[in-house]
């Protein structure tokens, strides 16, 4: 689709340019009850209202004790561009795309009005479970890291066995730490699990893996990392995909995605702050089937937000847009210039024809 730009040339979308459709990624495409298509922000307009944020953490998480992050507002809300520091620009454009999505268009109609979260815990010790588990009240699904670097299995083991203590569902996630047989050995001591994420990084790991073992195997890396996200589908590698919204290119990128894979859908963050986490709880809250408890609970692992984060109660939490505060932890100027100057060459990626 091509929307209307300052310059008064028209260019691709960033919801659905070219470059995305050859990786095969959804692209953006209107419902009859969608609004009209967002004119494309300058990288001006989007640092004018842009704020560089340094949230802390109460727990370190993969790698990461202070999660930084840039937000701007636009017609409909505020977006969020935070791709890991780690990630070139090819693979952070679309998390801008996102974040111009959630600022200029908004949410897609909901379908719920209310999402079921799972408490994330992280690769902690197996004492401090139980502390990190009261965080998220009335919830009856964990997910645990798992095969964190410099940890053994009997780590892993020994907090999955804390865990079980006060819920039944547990899932896991190695993020590809494994091989396959490690992943074989690891499933058969960790014992029954909802599932077991990203056992091994690549897609023909996962088939091998879920041809041996009896737990479901779910997909993230393979999915939001993936040139063809269908591919777990075609090689019969995973029973459940987990869909992230900034990685994937927007809240419709993500329904549309989970429309095509046939398999069961988790929505999880992407250590989001208050404002990705409402696109990411938006997105599930237009998923006609969702079955399974979301990974959008992660609010529980910042000392500090952007906004008041999303309530977990009885298990849920609910959508709606966020304002940001006025007494925001903001990034060192030289942070700040760092994810200014990223954002101006993500976005010259999107509006590149
Ligand atoms: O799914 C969850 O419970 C929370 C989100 C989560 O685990 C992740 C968020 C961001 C980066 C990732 O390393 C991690 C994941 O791999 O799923
Ligand atoms: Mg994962």
């Amino acid at each position: 689709m091509v929307f209307s730009s300052p310059t008064g040339r028209n260019r691709q979308s960033p919801f659905g340019t070219s470059d995305d459709r050859k990786k095969q990624v959804p692209t953006f495409r209107l419902k009859p009850k969608d609004p009209p298509p967002p004119r494309m922000p300058s990288a001006d307009e989007l640092l004018e209202t842009a704020k560089v944020v340094a949230l802390p953490m109460r727990t370190r998480f993969r790698g990461v004790t202070v999660r930084e992050a840039l937000i701007f507002s636009g017609p409909a809300g505020w977006g969020e561009f935070a791709p890991f520091a780690e990630y070139d620009d090819a693979e952070a454009k679309t998390w801008l795309a996102a974040g111009i999505e959630a600022a200029y268009l908004g949410p897609p109609a909901p379908v719920r009005d209310q999402v079921p979260v799972n408490a994330t815990v992280p690769a902690v010790a197996a004492e401090d479970v139980a502390a990190l588990i009261a965080r998220y009240p009335g919830v009856d699904t964990v997910k645990v890291k798992v095969a964190e670097p410099g940890q053994s299995l009997d780590d892993d083991v020994q907090r999955v066995a804390a865990v079980r203590e006060h819920v039944g569902n547990v899932r896991i996630d190695a993020n590809g730490g494994w091989t396959v047989d490690q992943a074989i050995e690891a499933i058969a001591a960790i014992g029954d699990l909802e599932y077991a994420e990203q056992p091994c990084r690549t897609v023909e790991e996962l088939a091998e893996v879920r041809k041996a073992v009896r737990v479901p195997i779910a997909a993230d890396e393979s999915i939001r990392r993936a040139g063809d996200p269908m591919r777990v589908a075609a090689l019969g590698a995973a029973d459940i995909g987990v869909l992230k919204v900034a990685p994937l290119g927007g809240m419709r990128a993500l329904v549309a995605l989970a429309a095509k894979l046939p398999m069961d859908v988790v929505v999880s963050s992407a250590l989001d702050t208050a404002v990705g986490m409402s696109a990411g709880i938006g997105a599930a809250a237009a998923l006609p089937g969702l079955h399974r408890a979301c990974g959008l609970g992660t609010g529980e692992l910042f000392a500090k937000d952007v906004a008041s984060s999303f309530r977990i109660e009885h298990g849920v939490v609910r959508p709606r847009r966020v304002e940001p505060g006025i007494d925001l932890p903001l990034a060192s100027d030289e942070r700040t210039a760092w994810w200014h100057d990223r954002l101006r060459r993500c976005h010259e990626l999107l509006i590149r024809r």
